[in-house]
């Protein structure tokens, strides 16, 4: 089954197709992790995704309701200089479906304590942003998702410039997610982390896209050899990608 299919899809930034013929399904209650090297159209092809750019030619088709779509960018698209704590950010997910403006109810800051518990930041819920470690804001941003129950997430290197701990919780919460049915999306760099959480691969190169496995792009990178951990997927030559 699959929420979230690409048909023919062409898309351009700035006049210049970036990418074409792109076809596939995103399967639910999975990871896919989207790779390919820099400008290969990762940001691209996720803005269409989240409806922000439109295709010149082909379709999207996406049954999962705006309210349910998430996107953590990569750098962080928050002002950190307005004043707002862990828990308000994380009160935040909430509002796709109820309302920005509507407060909140004490179901919204119980499912909020949750959150944060289940993530680790508990104590960290009056902070305010601007205090914050990269790893400390990437778990509270994963919690607004959480909060939102996001049932298509999109992420854009999740794990760059954050601690061991976290990268455990943030893969601990995101393998939770996607057993409970969710279609989540990765951009990743790194070898060993896409073998450990992907269950699907879709690689970019040369304007195009090929779906994989996380098997295959290990093999491919590595000739088969001992495996090395944290071996960067950079430079991505993709041999055998072209059709
Ligand atoms: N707003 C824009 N206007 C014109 N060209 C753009 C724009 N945004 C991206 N591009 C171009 O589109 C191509 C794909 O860029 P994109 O950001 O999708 O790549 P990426 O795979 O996400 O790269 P990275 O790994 O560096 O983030 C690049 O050649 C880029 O220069």
């Amino acid at each position: 089954m699959s929420r979230l299919r690409l048909n023919d899809l062409q898309l351009a930034q700035g006049g210049r197709t970036v990418l074409e013929h792109v076809s596939g399904n995103f399967e639910d209650s999975a990871i896919t992790a989207l790779i390919g090297a820099n400008g290969a159209g990762k940001s691209t092809l996720i803005q269409a995704i989240m409806g922000e750019l439109a295709p010149i030619h082909g379709r999207i088709e996406c049954d999962v309701p705006k309210e349910r779509r998430a996107w953590l960018p990569q750098q962080l698209a928050l002002d950190l200089t307005f004043p707002m704590s862990v828990e308000e950010l994380i009160m935040t997910g909430t509002w796709p479906s109820h309302g920005a403006f509507k407060g909140y109810c004490g179901p919204h800051y119980r499912q909020a304590r949750e959150v944060m518990s289940r993530l680790g930041i508990t104590d960290l819920a009056h902070r305010p942003l601007g205090e914050l470690s990269g790893g400390q804001r990437q778990r509270a941003l994963l919690g607004r998702t959480l909060m939102q129950e996001a049932e298509l997430l999109l992420l854009d290197e999740p794990f760059a410039n954050v601690d061991v701990e976290t990268v455990e919780v943030l893969m601990g919460v995101l393998r939770d997610m996607a057993a409970q049915g969710a279609t989540i999306i990765v951009v990743l760099h790194d070898l060993e982390q896409l073998s450990r959480l992907a269950d699907c691969v879709l690689a970019l190169a040369g304007g195009h896209a090929r779906w994989s496995t996380p098997e295959a792009i290990v093999e491919r990178h590595q000739g088969g050899t001992q495996r090395h951990h944290h071996a960067p997927i950079l430079p991505l030559d993709m041999p055998g990608l072209s059709p």
